[in-house]
């Protein structure tokens, strides 16, 4: 029946009666070089795209037009034929088991390309399929055609610790080709990293530490006056967050945001939200970025983003703040930096500040009062602890030897790591390939820890997906205040297991001015009110509003607050 269909079909390709086999061949043959040319140089230049993608099936096409009964069926014929191939190709050899990562489980549609997982990332979901992924097919799951996500907790040190390896290709997409510096967290070569590493290091020294003290303090009780202030529910994500961006941008740029004051007038936290949301699709598939960033309309918001800290910083230079800030070690102000960033490595460094020292500890704090709210006993233990210290409770130092304010933010930053998805690495050519327990990992493989499992894996701590502070007490501390759970014997409490903050020459810098900020921010907001979620506020959509855009974007937390 289909017989004189195809014939005619192929009469109306074809001048001749029969099939050129001629042009089917050279399209394919064509097609298998391209694939390989493709596989071997990895090249995402627009140039060579346009070589491999136009020219050469064009040229194709026009060869061998005199087969056909107009040109128009020769370009359609050749690049069909071009391009099938060219995915075939590519589809045989990623499924097959000589591929480097063929013995690795996991999806088909991961195994096929990064583009499933961009998809996934633009839900905010990714950490929960990766969790869901892990659960399923076990420590070590293949979510890229060349990406590994990893949830033993003994590969945390051998891919992060001191084992030099560098950063991911994940990070290439992150900023545009063209930009005259990448940030301190993109840099893939380990050396680079080191050096541009050292000024941050002077800037989070314990002796900078305690002179941000008083600007923590000052931030804190602004806070807590606009709190004061709201006669109805209070949406705690905004305050929050405009108090994080404020205090960064004093602890950054000696001062450039009154959030709590004005409100978000320059639109800088949607702005960092979106920025933050196509920053991680950008990083899922590199090329892709790059070529969105050559558009401008389309990679808009990352470029605004930039242009703002980079303002910021410019600001920053004209004026020299009465503290000491960040930009007063990145433009080595004091002579201490051997070896200081140009100034474009500055500018390219105070986005990184802003994201990474705002949006974490800012959903950390907002998550440990919705794990509070809904855990009174949690709830009122924490308001006891910090009752019982009456003044010294808003002292830094007395807070650092707080046992249950300490244990319940290290719980909420297992629960709810404010980087869930983790920072890749990746072996490259010149580290060769790597073991990590029985598994060969081959060179030129992306690989990342994924905190948000390995924090829930009952291996490393037992009840994990329950927030139990109890859990961070001493032993003694522990007898009192739970001893049904927690005496058992066969209580799992895997401490090494537990790294929010990554580790390593690249884990997070400001790890120390976050525990510091996190825990006067809670203690001051603790000593001044009684919180309660508002009327009529759901926990669950709360919950499921959580997304992972490689930092944590949160739904509103509405709460009812009662001075003390
Ligand atoms: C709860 C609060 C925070 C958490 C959980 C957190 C977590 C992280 C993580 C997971 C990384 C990736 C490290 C890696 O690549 O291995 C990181 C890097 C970084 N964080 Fe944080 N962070 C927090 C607060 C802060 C603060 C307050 C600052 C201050 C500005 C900061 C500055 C940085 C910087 C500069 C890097 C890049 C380090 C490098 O590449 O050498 N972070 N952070």
């Amino acid at each position: 029946m289909y017989l004189p269909f195809l014939c005619s079909m192929r009469d109306s390709l074809f001048d001749q009666s029969h099939v050129h086999f001629d042009s089917l061949l050279l399209a394919v043959g064509f097609g298998t070089v391209s694939y390989f040319v493709f596989k071997l140089s990895e090249t995402h230049s627009p140039l060579h795209l346009a070589v491999l993608l136009i020219a050469i099936p064009s040229a194709l096409s026009f060869s061998v037009q005199q087969h056909f009964s107009s040109i128009f069926l020769s370009i359609c014929f050749i690049f069909s034929t071009y391009f099938f191939t060219l995915v075939t190709c590519i589809v045989v050899y990623r499924l097959s088991p000589w591929h480097p990562l063929g013995n690795y489980p996991g999806p088909v549609l991961c195994k096929l390309s990064k583009l499933w997982m961009a998809f996934v990332s633009q839900q905010g979901r990714q950490h929960i399929y990766l969790w869901r992924l892990h659960q399923k097919y076990g420590d070590i799951v293949r979510v890229g055609p060349n990406e590994l996500s990893i949830q033993n907790a003994g590969s945390i040190l051998p891919v992060l610790g001191g084992s030099e390896l560098p950063k991911g290709p994940w990070f290439d997409g992150r900023y545009p080709e063209d930009a005259a510096a990448r940030s301190l967290i993109s840099l893939r070569n380990t050396k680079e990293h080191a050096t541009r590493r050292r000024p941050w290091n002077q800037a989070f020294s314990s002796t900078a530490l305690k002179e941000y003290e008083p600007l923590i303090n000052a931030r804190t009780s602004q806070l807590a006056g606009a709190l004061g202030q709201q006669s109805n529910s209070v949406n705690l994500t905004k305050w929050i967050f405009y108090f994080a961006y404020d205090m960064m941008s004093d602890f950054i740029f000696g001062g450039a945001t009154e959030m709590m004051r004005d409100g978000d007038v320059g639109g800088l936290w949607p702005m960092l939200e979106e920025a933050q949301k196509t920053g991680l699709l950008f990083s899922h598939v590199p090329w892709f970025g790059q070529l969105l960033f050559r558009t401008p309309f389309l990679a808009g918001n990352r470029r605004r983003m930039i242009a703002c800290s980079t303002q910021f910083a410019r600001n920053r230079k004209a004026r020299r703040p009465i503290h000491k800030d960040l930009f007063y070690y990145l433009y080595n102000e004091g002579g201490t930096i051997s070896n200081p960033p140009t100034e474009a490595e500055a500018f390219a460094d105070s986005l990184l500040a802003i994201s990474g020292g705002a949006d974490t500890s800012a959903s950390t704090v907002v998550n440990l009062f919705y794990l509070l709210l809904s855990n009174p006993m949690t709830y009122r233990r924490l308001r006891a602890e910090i009752d019982r210290h009456e003044d010294r409770a808003l002292d830094f130092a007395e807070q650092s030897r707080m046992p249950y304010l300490n244990a319940v933010i290290n719980e909420t930053l297992r629960l709810l790591p404010p980087v869930p998805s983790g920072s890749p690495r990746a072996t490259t050519s010149e580290t060769g390939g790597r073991m990590l327990g029985t598994h060969y990992i081959p060179p030129n493989t992306a690989l990342a820890v994924h905190i948000f499992s390995v924090h829930r894996d009952p291996r490393n701590f037992s009840f994990p997906e329950t927030f139990l502070p109890e859990r961070w007490l001493s032993e003694e501390d522990k007898k009192v205040l739970e001893p049904s759970l927690l005496d058992r014997h066969d209580f799992i409490h895997n401490i090494s297991a537990f790294h929010p903050f990554s580790v390593g020459p690249s884990g997070c810098v400001g790890k120390n001015f976050a525990y510091l900020e996190m825990r006067m921010l809670v203690s001051k907001i603790l000593v001044k009110f009684d919180l309660r979620f508002a009327d009529g506020f759901d926990e669950r959509k709360y919950k499921r509003g959580m997304k992972d855009f490689f930092t944590m974007a949160l739904e509103p937390l509405m709460v009812q607050l009662t001075p003390r």
